[in-house]
């Protein structure tokens, strides 16, 4: 039998909210009613629960979902180790210079490439590992899971159709996708080729962080949050299962499609979110914040208000700030900081960061606005606020030192003259002028 349940074939349907308790079924009465593991399931399913944290997590951390398939995931061939190609796990192959860094944006492939075999990693260490892809086909009869973390999925150019255990999730670039760990998907692309970033998450769950004086709304809301509605494929015929798994790749064979859950309830499940929908906030009175308030989603670590890895992100805004250098001012940050730029231009930066492109200022190198920046800035008519449109850059942002992978730093992508961006800023110092 080979059959799609109408959710997998028509555009995506979703539900609204940030790690709310969903229920969700492609076939009516297919959701077990008053318990979760009845002796026989409706329509002959299998129940299985998938769970995110420990059992004994606290009920605000606590995530897990029942799902309601047509074959337990278990039902598999034994996993082979498979070529990892470009993605690595090791993060001290190579010394980690404290050196600005900036790459261009990776090239789209010549030859057929999946999502899969698209991904280069660029650098990590234990908090996260943060990769590209660029790919121009489709998975077919290919499926993966990342046992190793949860994946952020940042499109820079063409969409993705995340074909999922718990439904189907469409992102485009300015678009944000969270796939957990360990549920099984399948990448389409609509637009035929694709490319962007992803974050590997080892660490806590990404969450929303707390407002503290902003109050009860602001940043990202939760209501924008999307979760696909469930939809299943009943496929028989050889397919692949690859797994990310302690670091490496592996490949195990099917005789069905791993995507055959017909209903779930529970609280881990993949979502997306517009960040276009941001509820910016910033200075409207003098002096540029720190970017803390452009955060998106966190990692919590062990330690109260400081995250294991932060998602942050610079969309369009409106700078009014008043006797204010308006840009990033020059810093050097405890954390480090690995950004990427979806479209337009990014403030700090006239010229050298384009879209798809990425830069990494590790823990303590120093950093900034550009000459031309700085120059432009430090006469500008603060009369006039500046109205900043059609741009959407982000970080991502962790304590510990990011460290580039040797792909990374011996790439023909990555930019020799980096640092000659500052080389320009004049001494403008006169003992004599105060
Ligand atoms: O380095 C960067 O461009 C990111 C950044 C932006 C900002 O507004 C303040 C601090 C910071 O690290
Ligand atoms: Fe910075």
């Amino acid at each position: 039998m080979n059959t799609v349940s109408p959710a997998a074939a028509d555009a995506p349907r979703y539900q609204s909210g940030f790690g709310n308790s969903f229920a969700t079924e492609a076939l009516p009465g297919a959701l077990p009613v008053g318990r979760n593991s009845p002796q026989r399931c409706p329509y002959g399913l299998y129940a299985e629960q998938l769970s995110g944290t420990a059992f004994t997590a606290l009920r605000s951390a606590n995530r897990r979902t029942w799902l309601y398939r047509i074959r337990p995931a278990a039902m598999h061939e034994p996993f082979r180790p498979l070529d990892g190609g470009r993605l690595v796990s090791r993060f001290d192959e190579v010394p980690t210079p404290p050196n600005q860094l900036r790459w261009d944006p990776l090239p789209l492939p010549d030859a057929p490439t999946d999502f899969i075999d698209g991904l280069v990693t660029m650098a990590g260490n234990a908090a996260c590992a943060i990769h590209l892809y660029a790919a121009n086909r489709p998975m077919v009869d290919r499926y993966f899971y990342d046992a190793d973390g949860e994946l952020l999925l940042v499109p820079q150019q063409g969409r993705l159709r995340l074909a999922t255990e718990l439904g189907v999730v469409e992102v485009e670039p300015q678009e944000i996708a969270v796939i957990p760990r360990g549920v099984r998907f399948r990448v389409e692309l609509p637009d035929g080729a694709a490319r962007g970033y992803v974050c590997e998450n080892f660490g806590a769950l990404l969450r929303l962080p707390d407002l503290g004086p902003i109050g009860s709304n602001g940043l990202a809301n939760p209501r924008d949050f999307l979760t696909p509605v469930a939809a299943y494929e009943d496929r028989d015929g050889p397919c692949e299962l690859v797994a990310k798994f302690a670091g490496g790749l592996w490949s195990a064979r099917m005789d069905h499609s791993p995507l055959d859950v017909v209903a779930w309830h529970g609280n881990y499940a993949p979502y997306k979110y517009d960040l276009r929908r941001f509820n910016t906030i910033g200075s409207i009175s003098y002096d540029h914040p720190d970017p803390s308030i452009f955060l998106v989603l966190q990692s919590p670590s062990d330690t109260p208000g400081v995250d294991a890895l932060d998602f942050v992100i610079f969309p369009p805004r409106i700078l009014a700030m008043q006797d204010t250098f308006r840009p990033p001012w020059y810093h050097r940050n405890v954390a480090s900081e690995f950004m990427g730029l979806i479209h337009g231009v990014y403030d700090a930066k006239a010229e050298g960061f384009a879209p798809g492109g990425a830069s990494l200022h590790n823990c303590m190198s120093g950093h900034g606005p550009d000459a031309e920046t700085f120059e432009k800035a430090s006469r500008a008519d603060l009369s006039r606020p500046d109205v900043i449109t059609g741009t959407m850059a982000f970080m991502f942002e962790t304590p510990a030192v990011i460290r580039p992978t040797a792909h990374a730093l011996a790439s023909a992508q990555l930019q020799a003259d980096y640092h000659r961006c500052w080389s320009g800023l004049k001494k403008y110092f006169d003992p004599g002028r105060p």
